[in-house]
């Protein structure tokens, strides 16, 4: 729903061949979003030789006043960065008298992007026609991190999952594609500098991606205006960091022999930090982002706790037994040698929970939703970091019913924070996470619940009637994901789309 939005009941036919996309930018990027937008705005809206009857009899039939041949678009500053705080304003004017006239105005080109998205989703696909009411729209995101985490270790999604859900993050909206990429159970990420990794660390050598791969990601999510913030998450969920020597902890049994398991990155190597060093320094050469996400969370401390070089190094420090100090140590060192490498981070919450000192710069995403993620937020917020919110939006955990609505009423910047403290949420992420998701069922179980969290991160807050949602995000789901070949599940107890998914 944009900022703000009026329309008119005069319509305009537009005929798709006697139509195109203007602009004096000669950005290559706008011309190929120009051919991707011709085709998706103008896709067939029933199955082929379906009779014209069988459009709604009692919808009002358009009162048409001409036709419309063409969308202008007036871009200030069209070659910029896709970056955190990137313009993404629009104003979008349709207009049938005196003549048929259709204009964008942007600072920048992706502005453009999302204009050419919501211009989409006005057109009235019929049997008869294209159709298009006047319109005249001023919208920005209300928040500018909008991002969905994808979770590529627990289960290999595929290059085609991945880029069908790159299409459907820009029907959404969306711009930050959160690419959780390995995890304890694979690395499928083909390190140039470390082979080994995912000779050793990956399903099989099918179950990886190559750098062409992950170039192929990031150019299309380029394309679409979606950064890309890859998460090597540590010092815990690393177990498949294995072919690195000396890299993990051995755990020890009771009768203090290594037991042959192993725990998260030993924290008392010193050639770690040199070899995370030279890793993250190849993320920065390989990720074009000025973030990336380092994790931090749900380091299990009894493997650490095991080991005797540990146990003397806590005594050498002064740590007694708290294993917080020690994951403390670790968090310095690493956030010290990535900022050196010339990276930002975000962390999970769990960092400044165990009171590790951040660069002010860091990103903090809230995910417990117990004890209550509103005094996370307090408490980050409080501590003057840039906060992201995910908590209420953790689309792995799946149940009976239209659970879109929680998502839907879940605001970021309602917590009991002062106005300096809201505005440092600056956004936030829906979480698939992989345990239960591969791509045969990826797309649906994500799509289109994820849309009502894209909602909630672009539109005003005050949008957030559910009643009044659930006819906009049924139609969207048929009308935006289904007719466009996203497999998007059902959001509503009865419904039907006039295209089903074949
Ligand atoms: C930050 C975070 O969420 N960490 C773990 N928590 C539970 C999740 C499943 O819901 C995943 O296992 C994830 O790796």
């Amino acid at each position: 729903m944009p900022q703000t939005m009026s329309t008119t009941s005069s319509y305009l036919r537009i005929r798709p061949q006697q139509f195109q996309f203007e602009s004096d930018s000669q950005s290559s990027l706008l011309r190929r979003a120009f051919q991707r937008y011709m085709k998706i705005a103008f896709l067939q809206p029933l199955p082929p030789n379906e009779p014209a009857a069988a459009v709604d009899p009692s919808a009002p039939k358009p009162h048409v006043i001409g036709n419309l041949t063409s969308l202008f678009f007036q871009i200030d500053n069209p070659n910029t960065d896709l970056r955190l705080g990137m313009d993404e304003s629009y104003s979008l004017s349709i207009r049938a008298t005196p003549q048929p006239v259709a204009f964008v105005h942007t600072k920048e080109i992706w502005g453009a992007l999302r204009a050419l998205e919501t211009f989409s989703q006005l057109i009235d696909a019929r049997a008869d026609g294209f159709f298009i009411s006047e319109a005249k729209i001023i919208d920005f995101p209300r928040f500018s991190h909008r991002g969905i985490l994808v979770d590529t270790a627990r289960h290999y999604l595929t290059m085609d999952t991945l880029l069908q859900h790159l299409d459907a993050m820009a029907y959404n909206k969306f711009n930050v594609l959160h690419w959780h990429i390995v995890d304890d159970q694979s690395f499928p990420f083909v390190s140039l500098t470390f082979p080994n990794m995912s000779l050793f660390g990956a399903y099989t050598q099918r179950h990886i991606y190559t750098p062409e791969d992950v170039s192929k990601v990031i150019e299309y999510a380029r394309d679409r205006g979606i950064r890309v913030i890859p998460e090597f998450d540590t010092p815990g969920h690393a177990s498949s960091w294995k072919s690195i020597p000396n890299l993990l902890t051995p755990c020890y049994g009771p009768n203090n022999i290594p037991n042959g398991n192993f725990g998260p990155i030993n924290p008392i190597v010193d050639s770690n930090y040199e070899f995370l060093a030279v890793f993250f320094s190849e993320i920065k050469k390989r990720f074009p982002d000025a973030y990336v996400h380092l994790g931090g969370d749900e380091v299990s401390f009894s493997c650490w706790a095991s080991n005797p070089d540990i146990q003397d190094f806590m005594v050498q420090k002064g740590f007694g037994k708290n294993f917080a100090l020690l994951e403390q140590y670790y968090e310095t060192r690493l956030l010290q040698l990535v900022e050196k490498v010339g990276l930002r981070y975000i962390i999970w919450q769990d960092v400044i929970d165990n009171k590790v000192k951040v660069n002010p710069n860091t990103v903090v995403q809230v995910w417990r939703s117990s004890p209550s993620y509103k005094s996370e937020l307090k408490r980050v917020t409080s501590l003057n970091l840039k906060t992201i919110l995910s908590s209420c939006w953790y689309l792995d955990l799946i149940g009976y019913g239209r659970d879109w609505e929680g998502y839907y009423r879940c605001d970021p910047q309602n917590f009991k924070g002062t106005t300096a403290e809201k505005n440092l949420v600056f956004g936030g992420e829906a979480c698939l996470w992989g345990e239960y998701v591969d791509s045969t069922n990826f797309l649906e179980r994500m799509w289109p619940r994820a849309s009502a969290i894209g909602e909630r991160l672009w539109s005003s807050a005050k949008v957030n009637n559910v009643d009044a949602a659930l006819p906009r995000i049924d139609y969207h789901r048929c009308q935006h994901h289904i007719r466009r070949g996203i497999r998007a599940q059902p959001v509503n107890g009865y419904s039907f789309c006039q295209a089903e998914y074949n």
